[in-house]
């Protein structure tokens, strides 16, 4: 069924897949925008980031705290609420980022950014965020509008990456940006849609979570943010149920479930997203609790990303992840794009 290109068609209204397969000229693109925009930008006395946005948008702040975390000496925080946290003041560098604009919580800590005096920047297409930021003389990252947010991960992502690197907050990231676009298009070859399932990795692993519910684990600080996306684009492009977890705070509490009913356990097929950056703790966790849960569970996958640095191991698990979600989306024959329950959630909201 997964060859089919004209069901594909049918399905993919929007064309889902060849937004995850221009992913790589979406970065490229992205960086462009990004560095006119922040061209000369400094920040003064920064002591902490607040990272302000939800979904799609606020990924792009988990993997930017992913890329940090051995080269920056101050916290990136990634804050999905309306309020800020309380610490927050003219010593902060808040950014807000909605792809559209106008996500009510972004909008709410972008006004909480205000009235506190942190510095400010927007990534946004435009929207009311853009309005505001244009109004207040907040510098605005304007990227190209048209797609659902969490397509435009590129769009979100890169221009973290080059703002906080021109502000001197992190270091040795976007010399990596290249290398992973590279390795984007190369990774892209092996899970078009044209590719048949034998060969094809991200078909035949929507066909074994066809049916299951995932359960994605990471690993804290170089997977779990990627555990988080894989399982949202699975909701949001697969119509499908998951739920994440990472090592080791999973050995802490989760692994207990595995006593539980066989039934369920039955249910789940456990996706493990490795990097061969893993401590060697991390990895002797993974393996005892493979071993310990393999019998119980419908099965077990691992995902090992290619590539040589963090960024290209981390776009590989983006884009492998994007193309296993719209294989799901097919199989459960859902448009990719489609988000209904939002939408009714959104305008329940408004009454
Ligand atoms: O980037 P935006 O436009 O703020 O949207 C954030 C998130 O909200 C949604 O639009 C759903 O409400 C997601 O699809 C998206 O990732």
């Amino acid at each position: 069924m997964l060859d089919e290109r004209e069901r594909l068609k049918q399905l993919d209204k929007i064309g889902m897949f060849d937004l995850i397969y221009k992913l790589a000229e979406q970065c490229e693109e992205a960086v462009d925008i990004a560095e006119s925009a922040v061209k000369g930008l400094k920040f003064h006395n920064i002591v902490n980031v607040v990272i302000s946005g939800m979904g799609g948008s606020a990924i792009g702040g988990d993997l930017t705290r992913m890329m940090a975390q051995d080269s920056c000496y101050i916290p990136i925080v990634v804050n999905r609420d309306y309020h800020l946290p309380s610490y927050v003041d003219e010593r902060t560098l808040v950014i807000a980022s909605s792809y559209s604009g106008n996500t009510e919580e972004t909008l709410a800590a972008y006004n909480e950014a205000k009235e506190k005096k942190a510095k400010i920047v927007a990534i946004t297409t435009g929207g009311e965020l853009k309005n505001k930021a244009m109004a207040d003389e907040v510098p605005v990252i304007t990227i190209p509008a048209g797609m659902p947010p969490r397509a435009a991960i590129g769009y979100s992502f890169m221009p973290l990456l080059v703002l906080l690197e021109e502000a001197g907050i992190i270091r040795n990231c976007t010399k990596q940006i290249p290398g992973a676009i590279e390795l984007m298009k190369k990774v892209r070859q092996d899970l078009e849609p044209q590719i048949p399932e034998d060969k094809n990795p991200a078909k035949a692993l929507a066909r074994r979570l066809y049916g299951k519910i995932p359960v994605i684990y990471g690993s804290q600080g170089l997977t779990d943010a990627l555990a988080v996306r894989w399982k949202g684009q699975m909701n949001e492009n697969g119509k499908h149920p998951a739920f994440f977890n990472f090592f080791p705070e999973l050995n802490h509490n989760e692994i207990m479930g595995f006593e539980g009913e066989p039934r369920l356990l039955k249910m789940m097929e456990v996706v493990i997203l490795r990097s061969p950056e893993e401590n060697e703790r991390v990895k002797k966790r993974i393996e005892i609790t493979s071993a310990l849960i393999r019998e119980m569970v419908s099965g077990i996958s691992e995902v090992w990303p290619l590539g040589e640095t963090r960024l290209e191991r981390i776009m590989y698990h983006v884009i492998f992840g994007d193309y296993v979600s719209a294989y799901l989306a097919v199989l459960n024959e859902k448009d990719p794009t489609e988000i209904d329950f939002i939408n009714t959630l959104k305008s329940r909201m408004k009454d």
